[in-house]
């Protein structure tokens, strides 16, 4: 039996991980697999209730798990906060805590929202699928930060810093995503500045050795920026560091129609991992039913198929959101004119209605 800490958080986190867990529990009931799932305070709901966003008890459990289903932590409540102490500062010490360094974050546009896509028809064309490799456990994240007073004010600094291993490991990653995709790793640096992007690209270029196969190309992170708009079905794999990957992602998010259908899972070198969709708590439309809960629900597809094996319940799960979509259905941010509105809850049980068949 698989032990998955459930972590709902804050905002739309709560919303949109009920409808995960339905989904999770249709996969149980088809499958005839058991999942003990339990759910702890995190973020700003678990520093209102102990002081502490990521508190022992939730710590432990953590650790104790074979996968971690994470909504969403933050909000204007605990903006005020020092950065330290804040619920993203919680969400930064689960991912260490956990040394998940790798993150996938797959940019896939669904056949049926392909009008959804701001870009241009020729642009998208038969479709994209760009693999965002993020380091996530180190880089200017991580890095060691601070505030001196000075005559007129303060100066602040974050610094950041990548080891060679840091980089080798989640290289390799990339380089092994690729060799099951189309052979091409795209790294985004900033080599022509940072001295920790030279150090990136040196060693991105040593582990490209081993797979031949595989086409590296490098990118500044500025030109990525804009390429990712101009032609993204030049991607395949992109892997970059930590602050990059979480602006490229974002960015890459856009192709797909909306945040609110992009999944990540953050894994290591066992089966452990968290899954999180890349959205943050949205404390804009919390509490109005209208947040997408496709990210969250593809993220626990990621969860069968990284830390269960379960690539068959996985799939299940994408065909369910495909057909969903064929079918017309919308959550608010992927509306279109002639489809079907729904809200949180109702998105949920169609990919459920679609699993039981
Ligand atoms: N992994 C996490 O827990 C993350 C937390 N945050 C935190 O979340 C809070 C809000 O941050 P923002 O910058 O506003 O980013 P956000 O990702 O929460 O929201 C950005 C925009 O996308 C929309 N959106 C996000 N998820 C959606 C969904 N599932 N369905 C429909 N629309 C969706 C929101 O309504 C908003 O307009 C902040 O406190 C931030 O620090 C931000 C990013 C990641
Ligand atoms: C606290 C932030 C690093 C969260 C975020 O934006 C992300 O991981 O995408
Ligand atoms: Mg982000």
């Amino acid at each position: 039996m698989y032990k998955i800490a459930v972590l709902p958080g804050d905002g739309i986190g709560p919303e949109v991980v009920n409808e995960a867990l339905k989904v999770l529990n249709a996969i149980e009931r088809k499958y005839g697999v058991d999942f003990e799932t339990a759910i702890y305070p995190f973020g700003g709901i678990a520093i209102d209730k102990t002081g502490d966003p990521y508190p022992a008890e939730t710590q432990e459990a953590c650790l104790k798990s074979d996968a971690v289903l994470l909504g969403a932590v933050g909000g204007p409540k605990w903006d005020a906060l020092p950065g330290s102490k804040r619920p993203e500062a919680g969400l930064l010490a689960l991912r260490k805590s956990l040394n998940v360094y790798a993150n996938l974050r797959p940019a896939i546009l669904y056949e049926p929202l392909k009008n959804a896509s701001p870009l241009k028809a020729e642009i998208v064309g038969d479709g994209l699928d760009v693999l965002v490799v993020r380091e996530l456990t180190g880089g200017i994240y991580f890095g060691t930060r601070g505030r001196e007073k000075t005559d007129t004010g303060y100066k602040a600094y974050d610094t950041e810093i990548y080891s060679t291993e840091e980089i080798k490991r989640i290289a390799k990653v990339a380089f092994d995503a690729a060799m099951k995709r189309k052979k091409k790793v795209t790294s985004v640096d900033k080599a022509n500045i940072l001295e920790s992007s030279r150090l990136w690209r040196e060693t991105v270029e040593e582990v490209a050795k081993d797979y031949p196969e595989v086409t590296l190309e490098h990118m500044y992170v500025d030109n990525a920026s804009m390429q990712l708009i101009k032609n993204p079905r030049q991607f395949d794999v992109i892997v970059t560091s930590n602050m990059f990957g979480d602006i490229l992602s974002d960015e890459a998010s856009m192709l797909t129609g909306s945040i609110g259908m992009l999944p990540s899972a953050s894994l290591r070198d066992d089966r452990v991992g968290l899954y999180e969709p890349v959205h943050g708590s949205a404390p804009d439309i919390a509490g109005t039913k209208k947040a997408n809960p496709l990210a969250t629900i593809l993220s626990v597809a990621m969860m069968l198929r990284y830390s269960f094996d379960m690539e068959d319940a996985a799939r299940d799960i994408e065909d369910a959101v495909l057909s969903v979509l064929k079918k017309g259905y919308r959550t608010q941010d992927i509306m279109q004119d002639g489809m079907i509105l729904v809200n949180t809850v109702e998105m949920g049980d169609l990919v459920v209605e679609e699993i039981r068949g």
